[in-house]
């Protein structure tokens, strides 16, 4: 199937992150949102992050250029309708994406392909409620996107194998490596990675250890790019919570219950670095622990 135009639903940090790679690859890119504001930033973001790549010498001032002509944005989610993908990257909630498929089905032309860059949710589940099953699989990129290698493909139950080799060709195109996951909660790479993250919050929890400690022990101990408390303000505090209720729920062993300080702690609003306070506070010139 020739994929041409690609709709991204949700401009926050992982939308803004495929809406980039995604149009460096030559695709035409529609960027959606409900607030004008994330839109905004989003594309401002993604200007400068192309930038720094042409400072860099990884792609030229033309190809930056010609990428960000390919992005357009829009608040309205009919307007995707004549795209041949749409990868839906809102926040990790399973009614917000719900009401977003239930919005865009009308409109969408009957070849689309419907994706979800969900962390966790079930892809079978999401896919269920449509009127395309076998059009409907998983595309979970990582953050951030124009860095990271690997996209988890994950095919729901009724996936057809065009849909699959649809996507692992958008996979191929960005240069990127695809992993095939099942769909059971969380996939591969979140099944495993996020319960560390819990872990790292109880041991803190637990003064087993403070910010700082815990951290510079993943970094220096187990060559880890970032300590787990500095990755979970990265991913961002409701986005891990979010994960590990779907593992709590989906797999029911306790040994998933999410850390009741991760719970205060995006109950507080404070969700890391996309409101500059988390594990640790970024309101300054350099991130200090919050306890
Ligand atoms: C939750 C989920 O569902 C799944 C997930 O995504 S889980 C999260 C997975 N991601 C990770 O685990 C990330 C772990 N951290 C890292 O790998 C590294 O810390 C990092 C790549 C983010 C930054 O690396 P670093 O060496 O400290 O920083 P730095 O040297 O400044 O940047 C390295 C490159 O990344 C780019 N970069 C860094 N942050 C970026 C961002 N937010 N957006 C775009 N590019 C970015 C830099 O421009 C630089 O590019 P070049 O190599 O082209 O020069
Ligand atoms: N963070 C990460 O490291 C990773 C996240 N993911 C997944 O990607 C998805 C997005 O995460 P992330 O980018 O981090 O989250 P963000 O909170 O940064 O962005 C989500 C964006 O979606 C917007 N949004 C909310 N509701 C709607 C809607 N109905 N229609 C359109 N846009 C909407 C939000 O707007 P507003 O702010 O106004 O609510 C916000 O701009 C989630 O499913 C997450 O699990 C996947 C891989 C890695």
């Amino acid at each position: 199937m020739d994929i041409t135009r690609i709709g991204v639903v949700g401009a926050g940090q992982m939308g803004n992150g495929i809406a980039h790679v995604l149009a460096v690859a030559g695709y035409e890119v529609l960027l959606n949102d409900i607030n004008q504001d994330a839109l905004d930033k989003a594309v401002a973001l993604i200007d400068r992050n192309l930038e720094r790549q042409v400072s860099r010498e990884k792609i030229s001032a033309d190809e930056k250029a010609a990428a960000m002509a390919r992005i357009s944005t829009t608040m309205a989610l009919p307007d995707l309708g004549k795209t041949d993908l749409v990868i839906e990257a809102a926040t990790e909630r399973e009614e917000v994406k719900q009401k977003i498929f239930d919005a865009l089905l009308p409109h969408l032309e009957p070849h689309t392909i419907l994706t979800s860059n969900t962390s966790s949710i079930s892809i079978t589940r999401l896919a269920s409620r449509t009127d395309r099953p076998e059009k409907f699989m998983g595309f979970h990129f990582m953050n951030p996107v124009p860095v990271m290698q690997l996209v988890e493909l994950i095919r729901g139950i009724a996936t057809d194998a065009d849909t699959y080799d649809a996507c692992l060709g958008v996979v191929e195109k960005l240069g990127k490596t695809a992993a095939s996951a099942e769909d059971f909660p969380a996939f591969i790479v979140n099944r495993i990675l996020v319960p560390m993250i819990n872990e790292a919050v109880y041991t803190l929890y637990e003064g087993v250890g403070n910010v700082n400690s815990i951290d510079q022990s993943m970094k220096l101990g187990a060559n880890h790019p970032m300590g787990p408390l500095e990755l979970a303000d990265f991913i961002g505090l409701d986005t891990c919570l979010a994960i590990m209720n779907v593992l709590h729920d989906g797999l029911a062993d306790t040994k998933y219950r999410p850390c009741p300080l991760l719970t205060k702690y995006v109950e507080a609003g404070w969700l890391g670095r996309k409101t500059k306070r988390g594990f640790y506070d970024y309101r300054g010139d350099t991130p200090v622990p919050t306890r």
